[in-house]
């Protein structure tokens, strides 16, 4: 494959049409994967987002003075290769760091040889590894002690580079007392069992935390604060994104009790945590709101699932394709997503005019996974245009965070029971339409396996078949994995390792013209 993948790319200055001819749609697909996940690697976010002129260093149009002035902190799964980029471009002027980041994940790096994310071993940068599984340990709450004490000890004139990405608030857990660590953790578990939203975990996490909901920044005044966020979460909301340690937020008490109450959580709420909220929690604010909120403070986003996918349309566009974006954000459930692009993939291969219905039905099935109407008629009319085209096939360009409800007890993950759904829809589809769909995590790891995603098409279902796999099984027991690993030994899955990157889910679906205008 990556030999097949080199040969497209040598041929690919001179003869576009020559490459599509010689690389498969599934072999286009991948590359264009690929070139997403490229696009929001830590380094080269850091490298675009910093940009250093003799002593001093712009940020989104700002300009700071560096005087040996300069301290970083960081949390999340993807810091460590931002603090390494970060050290190299303003490392002359960097008097201490400190990141905390996810258990193992120095050694993991190591073995993936992915070396550009791993400190050099005179860095001035602390790297303290924390939060097994993802939940806040004690381990991380020592980091994040090391972090408030680092930003506590800064005055005017320091320059505070803060680098944050998903994952950042198990990694920096400072429970406001008396809430202990272990009661903090259960609130937090308890509302992600019963389902609550990143929004509304986040939400409660911040009025619990003196560094989250711009506690951090708080704790760093005078000092100057340049937040650089790379975005896990639907829209980029940077108040909620590792819950906004660096984003002044007036958390209100009204919304943070309705979502305890929504989840039934408010009856076995530890005394600590009630004290917090009807105490604690209004004088803090009262006496907070006295400070200067956010004069000090610059936060960017520098990374995103909408970058992703402008690097994926470059990529699809060099491939000879006619790229669209549908959007950067799919949420919802899973089977409603796929019967979306079912339709789409319908839409975009009737010859001719497509079945009345159609449109309204897509406007509809858009509603119900966070895709607007507008974004879907410029799709449409996009595809609409593909169908006369005899040349170029379309690549539709979708990412987001769709969820699945867990039923079953077989192995998978949100991906690749997106991609067997879809592969299900176009098998079942009149249209004999030889669409090809990918669907994969930017961090590499969908759900609790080895693969990031995988690839499917209308053969899937007769391909199973014929190897004695029923997909509905596999389906109603959420064993997705299973499936994958067993069809034609795991040859749709898509298996790039771990990226050190994490901007949500990719989706992407290579649409040729109808048989009709070939
Ligand atoms: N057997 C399964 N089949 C389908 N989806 C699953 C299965 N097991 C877990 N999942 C889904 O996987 C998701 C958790 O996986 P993952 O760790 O990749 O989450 P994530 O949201 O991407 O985490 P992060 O944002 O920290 O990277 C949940 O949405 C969960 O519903
Ligand atoms: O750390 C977190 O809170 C999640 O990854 C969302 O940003």
């Amino acid at each position: 494959m990556a030999q097949v993948l080199t040969l497209c790319r040598s041929v690919l200055h001179w003869n576009p049409l020559w490459v599509r001819s010689m690389c498969s749609l599934e072999e286009q697909a991948r590359a264009i994967f690929a070139a997403a996940v490229e696009g929001v690697q830590p380094d080269s976010v850091v490298r675009r987002a910093l940009q250093r002129r003799g002593d001093e260093l712009v940020v989104a149009g700002h300009s700071f003075k560096l005087h040996h002035n300069l301290h970083l902190v960081g949390f999340g799964k993807a810091v460590l290769g931002m603090a390494a980029e970060a050290e190299r471009i303003v490392g002359d002027h960097l008097v201490q760091g400190i990141v905390s980041v996810p258990h193992g994940i120095q050694e993991t790096l190591q073995r993936h040889r992915k070396l550009n994310m791993l400190l050099d071993t005179s860095s001035k940068i602390k790297v303290m590894e924390g939060a097994k599984h993802n939940l806040p340990d004690t381990d991380a709450q020592r980091s994040a002690e090391s972090i408030r004490e680092l930003a506590s000890s800064l005055t005017d004139g320091d320059l505070l580079l803060v680098l944050i990405s998903g994952g950042g608030s198990a990694l920096l857990p400072a429970p406001v007392p008396p809430i202990t660590l272990q009661e903090k953790q259960e609130v937090t578990r308890c509302l992600a069992a019963a389902g609550a939203t990143i929004q509304e975990l986040n939400t409660v996490r911040r009025a619990l935390s003196l560094l989250k909901g711009g506690g951090l920044s708080r704790c760093a005044y005078p000092a100057q604060v340049v937040g650089l966020i790379l975005s896990d979460i639907i829209g980029d909301p940077v108040d909620l994104i590792a819950s906004g340690p660096t984003v002044w937020s007036e958390t209100s008490l009204e919304e943070v009790w309705a979502i305890l109450y929504r989840y039934n959580l408010y009856a076995t709420l530890p005394l600590s945590v009630q004290e917090v909220l009807n105490q604690t929690g209004s004088q803090q604010r009262s006496k907070l709101k006295d400070q200067p909120q956010q004069d000090n403070i610059l936060n960017a986003v520098i990374g995103s699932n909408a970058i992703a996918l402008e690097c994926a349309s470059r990529k699809a566009q060099e491939l000879g394709l006619r790229p669209v974006i549908l959007s950067p954000g799919v949420c919802g459930n899973v089977q409603a997503v796929a019967q979306l692009y079912g339709l789409l993939s319908r839409f975009a291969c009737s010859p001719g005019k497509e079945p009345p219905e159609l449109r309204d039905q897509i406007l509809k099935l858009g509603q119900e996974v966070g895709v607007g109407s507008s974004e879907l008629c410029r799709t449409m009319k996009h595809l609409e245009e593909g169908r006369q085209e005899s040349l170029h096939a379309t690549c539709l360009l979708a990412g987001g965070e769709p969820t699945v409800q867990l039923l079953g007890k077989g192995k998978g993950g949100r991906n690749q029971e997106l991609a067997l759904r879809v592969g299900l829809e176009l098998s079942r589809a009149e249209e004999r339409s030889t669409t090809v769909f990918l669907s994969g995590g930017t961090d590499g790891q969908d759900g609790p396996t080895e693969a990031a995603g995988a690839v499917s098409d209308r053969n899937i279902e007769t391909e199973a078949q014929s190897q004695g796999l029923d997909i509905d099984v596999f389906l109603r027991n959420n064993d997705s994995f299973t499936f994958f690993s067993s069809l034609s030994k795991g040859q749709k899955l898509l298996l790039p390792g771990l990226t050190g990157t994490n901007v949500m889910d990719v989706h992407l679906m290579i649409l040729p013209p109808p048989p009709s205008a070939v």
